[in-house]
């Protein structure tokens, strides 16, 4: 494989150029590297394009199997590289007057990825290149940090002539950029046994730097490098804008607010990765580069507002933990202020402000995901789970920074893997929430299914007692309305059309029916003699003993008013109602009783016989009974009357004794 042939331009340090001039190489031969970088530039933009329409599974599969480009150089005979660092605190040195500065006021730079972090100092970083072979090298030192501001670049012979010079850094064009690459990258052409120094002089904005891993590498070894990432980075947005879609649209469709939070974080996490990568810079916007800077703390501020609105609702929060609601709403109200600096440019205060307050936010999202978990919450443990595999990337990425872990394509990409596999377990942790949710609904049918069968069951146990009860309270009133009161015997109200259908009875099976009407001799003198309740009390004793000496279930037991009875009864012979009616006659002038112990109340009887073969109303009988009480009245009261319809009454005596 041929290397490009790489210029060796002869600027003293008086002849600086203001941009990176091509120049005719040593044999006097154009050299390709403008057409090169065009290439270069269409390549990545095609594979940048492609590989996020792409998103195809095996190309991860065949990023994890290629191994992840060596720091340093490659090939025999060697490469020595040595870098020093100085700092420059009043930011007033020149280049020439870094290039004089005793060795000794440069140091050593073990950590290959330096981090100067909040400084208003100038950094110069120097690189020894020394050359053992003979053949001569293109390298690249490669500056992997897309935000850093302002970078100097000089690249000397070892005659001390100044062979290159760029001004470049993600404050100014991008066009100006030694390589077109999202980052910062230097090509550096060695001949065989020769020398070269280059001098980075680092600046920033407003006082902010970021890590700047810094590695040294052939030229294809970096090409190769930056294809792969490319195709990476390609991937992981590629899946990223595949989840946001999906999630935009389910949430549009379902109108959830989980969905459409997790969807504008997922923006938002683009928005924001896309200049803290250094791909922004590709989109030549105008104003880019201010654009790009402002970008990268604004969104940063809202990632962390949409992420906090994601956790609230897929949490719950205000509902399971409202005082760690209240802490992330404090949070997302104080970072309304570095989102102000960000917007106003004032980029190292912003992140000098928003950095202990994202700490704090981060602590309280996990603090509420633990805790939930701990409650035994099944969405907070696969939230949780999200983002203990998106921190443990960070560490394995920063280690990897700090040279605590070696360099592996997967310590290199763990935090673009850690990010995408968070967002993923997020987005699998929403569908399992639709799962929950989905079974919950079943169960809470389920149960108003049974509940509402139980009710059902229970409405009708309740109807049954009702009804039981109604038809309870019908039979007492209907009792109640053909019962006297005072007695418990019928009332009257019935009398007439029981008699009737008695008399009715009789005439079909032949057997005689007989109405005995009894009143109580001078009852009037009870009650005034001794009060009106005594006069009940007397008629409830008259009435308990009709009911002793008539007890048959055909005998049908009336009040008829004030102090007179009636007694149907059926297939009774006179000679029978004669011997009851005197039995009766006895107990109740043994019984009753006034209220100092006096005997003496008699009853009149008038006693109706009716043969079957007589068709006579209920009230020619009751007529006819009547008609007898009254003739015993009239005989002297304590006596009995029996009489037969078209007959003269006839006395007890006189019955006959088969009639
Ligand atoms: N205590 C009480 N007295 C009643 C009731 N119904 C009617 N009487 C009374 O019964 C009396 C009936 O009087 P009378 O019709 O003159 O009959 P009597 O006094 O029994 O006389 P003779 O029937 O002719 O023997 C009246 O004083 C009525 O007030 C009642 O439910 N309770």
């Amino acid at each position: 494989m041929s290397s490009p042939n790489w210029p060796i331009s002869g600027y003293t340090l008086d002849q600086r150029p203001s941009a990176h001039p091509r120049q005719p190489d040593l044999t006097g031969n154009l050299p390709p590297w403008p057409g090169l970088r065009e290439h270069q530039t269409n390549l990545i933009h095609k594979v940048f394009i492609m590989s996020l329409l792409s998103k195809l599974i095996p190309v991860c599969i065949l990023l994890l199997l290629v191994p992840a480009a060596s720091h340093g150089t490659s090939g025999n005979p060697p490469i020595e590289a040595s870098y020093y660092l100085l700092e420059d605190p009043g930011q007033d040195l020149t280049i020439q007057q870094v290039r004089q500065r005793p060795v000794a006021d440069w140091q050593p730079l073990v950590n290959l990825a330096p981090n100067f972090s909040f400084s208003n100092s100038r950094y110069w970083i120097k690189l020894e290149l020394t050359n053992k072979g003979e053949e001569p090298r293109q390298l690249v030192l490669d500056l992997e940090q897309p935000l850093q501001d302002y970078i100097d670049a000089w690249y000397i012979s070892s005659a001390g002539d100044v062979l290159d010079y760029w001004q470049t850094g993600d404050r100014r064009p991008a066009e100006a950029r030694p390589l077109a690459y999202r980052g910062f990258a230097f090509p550096l052409q060695i001949p065989g046994h020769d020398a070269r120094t280059l001098y980075l002089g680092l600046d920033t904005h407003d006082g902010l730097y970021d890590s700047l891993p810094l590695s040294l590498t052939s030229y294809l070894e970096f090409h190769n490098k930056r294809q792969i990432e490319n195709l990476w980075f390609g991937f992981c947005y590629g899946a990223i804008v595949v989840l946001l879609l999906y999630n935009l649209i389910i949430g549009l469709v379902t109108r959830s607010g989980n969905f459409l939070s997790y969807s504008l974080y997922l923006a938002m996490f683009l928005l924001w990765n896309l200049p803290f990568r250094g791909y922004a810079s590709y989109f030549s916007l105008p104003g880019g580069t201010w654009w790009n800077n402002a970008a990268v703390g604004v969104f940063s501020v809202c990632l962390f507002l949409t992420l906090n609105a994601f956790t609230l609702r897929f949490l719950q929060l205000t509902h399971n933990a409202p005082w760690l609601r209240k802490g992330l709403l404090l949070a997302c109200g104080l970072m309304l202020y570095p989102l102000w600096l960000a917007i106003i440019g004032v980029y190292s205060t912003t992140f000098a402000v928003l950095i202990p307050i994202a700490m704090i936010n981060m602590v309280l999202i996990l603090l509420a995901a633990t805790r939930l978990s701990l409650q035994g919450n099944r969405s907070a443990r696969i939230f949780l789970l999200a983002w203990t595999l998106l921190i443990l990337s960070a560490f394995a990425y920063y280690a990897r920074v700090l040279d605590l872990l070696p360099s592996t394509w997967l310590t290199e990409n763990a935090l673009n893997i850690g990010s995408l596999v968070e967002m993923l377990v997020l987005a699998l942790a929403l569908a399992d929430r639709i799962k929950q949710l989905e079974r919950q609904q079943l169960e809470d049918k389920t149960s108003l299914i049974r509940r509402e069968r139980e009710l059902k069951e229970e409405l009708q146990k309740q109807v049954d007692q009702q009804t039981r009860e109604l038809r309870e309270v019908n039979r007492r009133l209907a009792q109640d309305s053909v019962t006297d009161s005072l007695t418990g015997l019928l009332n009257r109200r019935t009398f007439l059309e029981s008699l009737g259908n008695q008399l009715k009875h009789g005439n079909r099976t032949g057997c005689k029916t007989a109405l005995i009407v009894l009143d109580i001799d001078h009852f009037k003198k009870v009650n005034d003699l001794y009060g009106h309740p005594e006069g009940d009390r007397v008629l409830q004793q008259v009435a308990t003993l009709i009911r002793k000496h008539w007890q048959r279930t055909t005998d049908q037991l009336y009040r008829l008013g004030g102090e007179e009875f009636g007694i149907v009864v059926s297939k009774t012979p006179a000679a029978y109602l004669r011997d009851k009616l005197s039995s009766l006659s006895s107990s109740l002038s043994e019984s009753l009783t006034g209220p100092a112990g006096e005997r003496g109340l008699t009853v009149s009887a008038g006693v109706a016989i009716i043969p079957p073969d007589e068709q006579l109303s209920a009230e020619q009988v009751y007529s006819l009974a009547d008609k007898a009480l009254y003739e015993s009245k009239v005989a002297g009261r304590n006596t009995c009357r029996f009489i037969l319809p078209g007959q003269d009454s006839l006395t007890e005596a006189e019955v006959p004794a088969d009639f």
